[in-house]
């Protein structure tokens, strides 16, 4: 069980009594705008604290854990992708920078674009990209990272529906071929019947 959520509250924002997210699993978090989906997700790598509540990860209190190594365990994208470089390659490779680890090989990272159907060179700018293609490059770099969980923020939103299911079926395809747990807010309710394992629903405190 990588997280027990135990009486959580935040502000006014959130309320949970209990909540378990399994391990290797993908767990879709669905939920009306404003439900505080994202809220959840940055509680659980340490970006917001909660007021009240406990929150652990295989065990340990997520209190008591570093923020840094718990990020390189549990990695998050955002809702907006970010840029972390000049080049695609760049941006592939800075999820291994931060987490201290040796640099892919070129072929490493042109078959995980593959994998997330980015159809680009590793040395193209990665400014030029689309918003949907920045999204694909946001689940690549933590692809690369082999995390232990990802905790995915909306990470296909700007695709059309076909891209997204593809796209995501061979992201949880790779996520799992090293253990990974995905955790995922989406507002598709194809991406979360289709994948998730788990549904969590947030509802409005
Ligand atoms: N740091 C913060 N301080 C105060 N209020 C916040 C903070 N972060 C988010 N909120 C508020 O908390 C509520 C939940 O926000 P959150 O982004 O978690 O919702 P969401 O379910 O992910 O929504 P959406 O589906 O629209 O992305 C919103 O009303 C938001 O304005």
């Amino acid at each position: 069980m990588p997280f027990a959520i135990r009486k959580l509250v935040y502000k006014d924002i959130l309320k949970i009594e209990k909540m378990d997210i399994p391990e290797n699993k993908t767990t879709c978090i669905i939920g009306e705008s404003g439900a505080g989906k994202s809220t959840l997700l940055k509680m659980l790598n340490k970006m917001y604290i909660p007021d009240e509540g406990s929150i652990h990860y295989k065990g340990t209190s997520i209190k008591e854990m570093n923020p840094v190594s718990l990020r390189r365990k549990v990695v998050m994208i955002s809702q907006t992708p970010l840029l972390f470089g000049e080049t695609i390659e760049e941006n592939l490779q800075k999820g291994l920078i931060f987490s201290e680890k040796p640099p892919a090989s070129q072929e490493e990272l042109e078959s995980i674009l593959e994998i997330v159907k980015l159809d680009k060179n590793l040395e193209t700018n990665a400014e030029e990209l689309s918003g949907g293609e920045r999204q694909r490059l946001s689940l690549g770099r933590v692809l690369v990272m082999k995390p232990e969980v990802y905790l995915l923020d909306e990470p296909t939103s700007a695709l059309d529906e076909e891209t997204e299911l593809a796209v995501m079926n061979r992201f949880i395809e790779a996520a799992k071929a090293h253990e990974g747990t995905v955790i995922m807010v989406t507002h598709s309710m194809n991406v979360a019947e289709q994948y998730g394992e788990e549904l969590i629903r947030i509802s409005r405190k």
